[in-house]
């Protein structure tokens, strides 16, 4: 069986799952960026940023239903960077660096394309990508497998997660970890070692460990898919998660579990993409960047004040439900 539509981060959460977000916290900066402190300028800190990694690269991207031809994305253009290197200077003048953990957010009403635009970087194969190009790590990702999507780091919660009839919920995720591990070139995790991994997930989820045993997402109702969803994401990692509609279905108490082990998983290196109608939701896990999309398109973006306007009903366009 292929893997999940998700794969395992190489940098470990740094957070507890009850920080909140935004945030802007003292990291030290990720091998990926190596840059000296002592006698840097400004400017020359300033030039480390720039070379923060892209992780989503979207331009011009249009794609169709398969099957019909209807055009549904017409021409998206998204980026989406790790963390953000901030600097600042400390009391002994000191320069110091900071990581904003970066969030983003797609908001816009019913039909207007949020789900299409994840699921065609997931590679749905109910989409066809008719233009434009989709860089992911700067991989070209339209030409390859949904599975390596997965594995190069991309992992997508379903609105509506489906049922596996017949595979534990322990066995797929296991399976799900040793395929990145094998990738990566480490040995496989056997059912014991595994155990002590995914137990301290299961906890942080408030979910019952009984869940591991059951087949995934038979029988649960809406809010448990939604919570196992999140143990999916927490167990197997991502170096960016999208996460559509991870609200729908949650109670307040579930939801705030949720936005948790969500924000608990961010790191410097790695980003969500979240697509919500509420503010409840925004409130948990406050994003950097706010982008509205309309007729299958982001026709603004800017920070989380937007979604306030459209919550208080300021953008006329857009008719929330
Ligand atoms: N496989 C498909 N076949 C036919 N139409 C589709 C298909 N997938 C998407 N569409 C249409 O494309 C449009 C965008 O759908 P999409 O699910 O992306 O919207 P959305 O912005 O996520 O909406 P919502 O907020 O209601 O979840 C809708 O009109 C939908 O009916």
């Amino acid at each position: 069986m292929a893997p999940p539509l998700a794969a395992v981060s190489s940098s470990s959460p740094l957070f507890s799952p009850s920080s909140s977000r935004p945030i802007r916290r003292c990291h030290a900066p990720p091998p990926s960026i190596s840059f000296q402190t002592r006698g840097r300028s400004p400017t020359a800190a300033a030039a480390a940023e720039s070379s923060v990694s892209t992780l989503l690269e979207v331009r011009g991207l249009t794609a169709s239903v398969k099957e019909t031809g209807q055009q549904i994305l017409a021409g998206v253009d998204l980026t989406i960077r790790e963390g953000e290197v901030r600097v600042g200077s400390s009391w002994s003048r000191r320069l110091q660096f900071y990581w904003r953990l970066v969030i983003h957010a797609i908001m816009g009403k019913n039909g207007s394309g949020k789900s299409t635009l994840t699921k065609v970087l997931v590679g749905h194969p109910h989409y066809e990508v008719t233009g434009g190009t989709i860089l992911f790590k700067g991989e070209d990702l339209v030409d390859m497998e949904p599975e390596d999507r997965s594995l190069a780091g991309l992992f997508m919660s379903f609105q509506a997660p489906i049922e596996i009839p017949g595979v534990s919920n322990f066995d797929f995720l296991l399976m799900a970890v040793n395929a990145r591990r094998e990738r990566s070139g480490l040995p496989a995790l056997g059912p014991l070692e595994f155990y002590s991994v995914v137990s301290p997930k299961v906890d942080a989820l408030k979910m019952d460990p009984k869940f591991l045993d059951r087949n995934v997402n038979e029988g649960f109702s809406g809010g448990e898919r939604k919570r196992n969803e999140i143990l999916q994401l927490s167990v197997i990692g991502a170096d960016l998660a999208l996460l559509d509609e991870i609200d729908s279905g949650l109670d307040v108490d579930a939801l705030e579990d949720v936005a948790n082990a969500v924000n608990g998983l961010l790191t410097p290196q790695n980003s969500v993409l979240m697509i919500t109608h509420y503010q409840r939701l925004l409130d948990l896990i406050k994003p950097s960047y706010v982008h509205i999309m309309e007729n299958g398109k982001i026709i603004k973006t800017g920070d989380s004040s937007i979604a306030t306007q459209i919550n208080e009903g300021g953008f006329k366009s857009i008719a929330l439900v």
